[in-house]
């Protein structure tokens, strides 16, 4: 702890004449010349004065020469300056060495009405240093009230005739005590303040507790030694350290002699034990002054109060309070004289820490506790900075990981659903394989029976049949195995998918309730319409593989029948040139070409009939819908709950039942499923979305022909030869795959068509439905068999649609059709005549629609062509009756020993009474007879 040794400071404030020295027209005896200089009665501005015309350089011989001395101080305040002025300079550095823990004392001396406690204390419009100190003290301890914890008490003593009296409480009087601390109060007890208002306040109450009496000087003169002191105990909050420090501020009774106060009795007392203390100050100081060692504190209270400001541990700051006047002219001498006194006092200031008492053991021990709790409090501040690293470690790792985990949640998800699909789409490639190498081997057989059959009928040597048909039986047997073979495939397989669905199934759900379900949907749609398009390929893939196998059948039976036809015509020329044509062989021929004239009825397959017809078709396991169809692969077909309930379910478990539903054109509704358009696109919500359904493009292919759902748009086509016998048979195979396309096909408007008129009408179609085209095509003629059902009819039967009839083969059938139809016997007449005449083929529509479309108009009056299309589609039944006509004239021919056909292939026979009967309707002679010229032609 270092110590300085300083000067008391001394300042000098000069104050304003008053009025009752403005009275007596005072001199001022002070002359201050600069800011710590002044003249102590300085000479008078006299003037000129003449004697007898000469000018006198003393005017008053008796006048006392003037001093004008002159006094430097630290600081010299002239009648101007202000309390404020006075805290500046010499108040503020005190404060600040306060704060530092320095000990520090302001006190003022004077003679009485010098201005003293207007200095101090001032008044409400000018206030004295010590509330502009105090204000100060707190604004500095507010500064540091974060580093340190203050506490500060007051105590407002006065000396008044050497009794120490407690102000704020009015008590007393206390006695002073020295210890090592330096000179204490007994029983002076602090008041404890909190700030500047507390303190203005006690120090109103300790100046309305002191003495004051009016004197001739001052009509407030003060008549005691105020000793205001503010104690303030200081704590450094980081280190602890302690700092006690005292800053006194003394109001000290005039000092005036007692004959300027003309006090008497207690005043003069007063005046004593004032000037009393005031000597033993003056004496302190002296001796401080001097610089002596010892310093008789002990002679007054007031100097043992202020033994610390004067002589000890203490800033010292002396206001010395002057008056101008002249009045008092010895009373500012003195003043001054102290004050000059005052100036050589040095004091020496420390600061005050607060020494410890503590013994060094238990130091020691504090030190190692602490030393202890240091090392503890390390090691929780690792510990906690080791948390927070790993917190942040953590978090750092959940923010920079966080896409990388949602990512790879994504990538399981997705594999998942790879692989689920992946396994289903497996699944189904090899089950709906196994079906259509199934199917098509059944097709197959169907095809061997029917060539077993045939061969059974053609053989040019029985020895060799049961031989080739051990053959074809060897064939089909083995073409079962081979189906028998792959059932234990097709049942594996088709668990599998049954189970890989039910997998998709459950997986399609999860996929829904999960987080990511808004992504996933949109992936799960896809691999959806992955397994729609591998579905549609493999089933195109069926049916172009089916047709082909039938295209090549259909080639081999054409040439089958072409060379059949050559055979029989021959066997037939060759029979008659020999003339051994017998009447067994004649007759059968007649009935192999009467059978071939009488399946060709007409018929529409209109409303009931149709639908008689329909339900006569046999969609059985073996049937070409059955065949071309692989929907019994699909998830109704093994059995699994419909996707779109799973849907919907999912749908309204997710969407809380809410879920939208769309309004659709037709005022249907529809769910708007979240997965895929394919299933938005369905019609009917909760039906199962059939993934197998067959596509519409692909279904056509299997058609046979272009059909337009508005009626009949194929163009039959006419030879302009006469078409032969052999024609008519191709015509029959044709007509036998124009069947197939009518089975399998669903026309809506009335269609005409040839049909068998007897012999197995109700015979199921549909197993004619997979005899090729131009199975039927035997030459009748040439048949030797009695038997109807054996190879023809099996045609025969058949209903096929004359709008199919587009090759050459079917051309005399077709000419058979419109003569045994309603056609206009005029346009008919020139159609034949052109098509006989002109090469190539002519298009005839006998559909209203197509008629108007088709380029080539048979006959060259529009009108005609009118005519015979309006008849021919104003009134079925008209064609119906001539139907009925043909078939009561066939009736008739059969009842005559069956010589209507011969008849009928013989023009110059007369026709059948039905037939006449029909003939009847025509319009003229003419038209009769140029129609049964035709019917000559045609059967010819
Ligand atoms: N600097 C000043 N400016 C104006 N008026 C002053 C000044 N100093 C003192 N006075 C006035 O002079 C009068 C006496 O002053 P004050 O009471 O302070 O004297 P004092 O030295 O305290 O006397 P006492 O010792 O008797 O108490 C007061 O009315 C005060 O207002």
């Amino acid at each position: 702890m270092t110590a300085d040794s300083r000067k008391i400071r001394v300042a000098v404030r000069v104050r304003p004449f008053n009025e009752r020295e403005m009275e007596h027209n005072p001199r001022n005896i002070i002359k201050v010349l600069d800011k710590s200089t002044l003249m102590f009665d300085p000479d008078e501005d006299e003037d000129e004065f003449f004697f007898h015309g000469v000018k006198q350089t003393h005017r008053d011989i008796t006048k006392r020469v003037k001093k004008k001395l002159t006094m430097e101080y630290d600081d010299v305040f002239d009648n101007t300056a202000t309390n404020n002025d006075i805290f500046e300079v010499c108040m503020k550095p005190l404060v600040q060495s306060v704060m530092n823990g320095y000990n520090c004392s302001v006190f003022v001396y004077g003679a009485t009405g010098a201005g003293k406690t207007h200095t101090m204390l001032g008044n409400p419009d000018c206030p004295g240093i010590t509330f502009l100190t105090m204000k100060e003290l707190f604004r500095q301890i507010e500064s540091l009230s974060e580093v340190r914890k203050f506490d500060i008490g007051i105590s407002y003593l006065e000396v008044y005739n050497e009794l120490v009296m407690n102000l704020l409480t009015k008590s007393g009087p206390l006695k002073l005590r020295e210890d090592s601390n330096g000179v204490v109060v007994s029983g002076l007890v602090l008041k404890q303040i909190h700030n500047a208002t507390e303190l203005l306040d006690l120090l109103a109450l300790g100046n309305r507790n002191r003495t004051q009496h009016p004197t001739d000087a001052n009509a407030e003169s003060s008549r005691s030694h105020a000793i205001f002191q503010v104690h303030i105990r200081m704590v450094e909050k980081k280190t602890g350290q302690k700092r006690t420090v005292k800053l006194s501020m003394i109001d000290l009774a005039g000092s005036e002699r007692a004959a300027s106060t003309k006090g008497l009795g207690i005043r003069f007392k007063e005046g004593a034990n004032i000037n009393k203390s005031l000597l033993a100050l003056g004496n302190c100081i002296n001796k401080l002054a001097d610089g002596l060692k010892h310093i008789p504190y002990r002679d007054s209270n007031l100097t043992r109060i202020l033994k610390d400001s004067l002589g000890g541990n203490c800033q010292t700051v002396m206001i010395a309070n002057i008056s101008p006047s002249s009045q008092t002219y010895d009373d500012t001498y003195n003043t001054l004289k102290y004050a000059s006194r005052a100036k050589k006092i040095r004091t020496i200031v420390r600061q005050n820490i607060v020494p410890s008492n503590v013994p060094k053991e238990f130091l020691v021990k504090k030190v190692n506790e602490q030393a202890e709790e240091i090392e503890r409090l390390k090691a929780k501040v690792a510990d906690l900075e080791e948390q927070l690293r790993k917190k942040g470690q953590a978090a750092a790792a959940e923010t920079s990981t966080s896409p990388a985990l949602n990512e790879t949640l994504l990538n399981t998800w997705i594999s998942r659903i790879d692989s689920c699909y992946a396994s289903m789409r497996e699944a189904l490639e090899h089950f709906i394989a196994l079906k259509s190498k199934e199917k098509l081997i059944n097709m197959r057989v169907k095809l061997k029976e029917q060539a077993e059959h045939i061969a059974r009928v053609v053989t040019l040597d029985g020895s060799h049949l049961n031989e080739d048909i051990a053959k074809l039986e060897a064939s089909i047997d083995r073409c079962g195995k081979q189906v028998a073979n792959q059932q234990a495939d097709t049942s594996r397989w088709k668990e599998r998918l049954r189970h890989a669905r039910r997998n998709r199934n459950a997986l399609r759900q999860e996929v829904l309730q999960c987080e990511l379900a808004p992504v996933l949907k949109g992936y799960v749609s896809g691999k959806e319409a992955e397994i729609e398009a591998v579905t549609a390929t493999l089933w195109k893939d069926h049916v172009l593989q089916m047709s082909f196998t039938y295209d090549q059948e259909n080639k081999l039976w054409q040439n089958i029948m072409m060379l059949s036809g050559d055979i029989i015509q021959q066997n037939y020329l060759l029979l008659r040139s020999m003339d051994r044509l017998d009447n067994l062989t004649l007759d059968k021929l007649k009935r192999l070409v009467k059978l071939n004239q009488r399946q060709r009825g007409v018929t529409f397959l209109d409303d009931d009939c149709q639908q008689d017809y329909r339900n006569g078709i046999d969609l059985s396991s073996n049937s070409l819908d059955d065949i071309a169809n692989l929907s019994d692969c699909s998830e109704d077909a093994i059995d699994f709950p419909p996707d779109n309930a799973v849907a919907s379910s999912t749908l309204t478990s997710v969407e809380g039942g809410s879920s939208k539903r769309a309004k659709l054109n037709d005022g249907s509704e529809s769910d708007t499923e979240p997965y895929s358009t394919v299933q938005e696109s369905e019609p009917e919500a909760g039906v199962e979305r059939n993934v197998f359904k067959k596509p519409k493009t692909v279904g056509r292919t299997i058609s046979f022909k272009a059909t337009t759902a508005g009626g009949i748009s194929a163009r039959p086509t006419l030879s302009r030869r006469t078409p032969t016998k052999q024609q008519q048979t191709r015509s029959a195979a044709a007509a036998t795959a124009a069947a197939i396309t009518h089975a399998s096909q669903r026309l809506k408007v009335p269609r005409l068509v040839v049909s068998n008129t007897f012999g197995g009408m109700n015979a199921p179609v549909g197993k004619k439905m997979a005899m090729p085209r131009g199975a039927g095509g035997q030459d009748e003629n040439k048949s030797d068999t009695s038997d109807e059902s054996n190879g023809i009819g099996n045609i025969a039967n058949s209903t096929f649609d004359i709008a199919s009839a587009k090759d050459s083969e079917t051309e005399s059938l077709f000419s058979n059709v419109l003569v045994e139809s309603n056609v206009d016997p005029h346009v008919l007449d020139k159609v034949l005549r052109r098509a006989s005449m002109k090469g190539g083929k002519m298009t005839l529509s006998v559909n209203k629609e197509n008629r108007k479309k088709s380029p080539k108009r048979i006959g060259k009056s529009p009108r005609s062509v009118n005519r015979t299309n309006n008849r021919t589609n104003a009134s079925a039944s008209s064609v119906i009756n001539r139907y009925r006509m043909m078939k009561a004239k066939d009736t008739a021919g059969s009842s005559s020993g069956g010589s209507s056909s011969a008849s009928s292939m013989a023009s110059s026979k007369p026709l059948p009474s039905a037939m006449r009967t029909a003939n009847n309707n025509f319009e003229s002679d003419g038209d009769r007879n140029r129609h049964n010229r035709l019917m000559g032609i045609i059967k010819k």
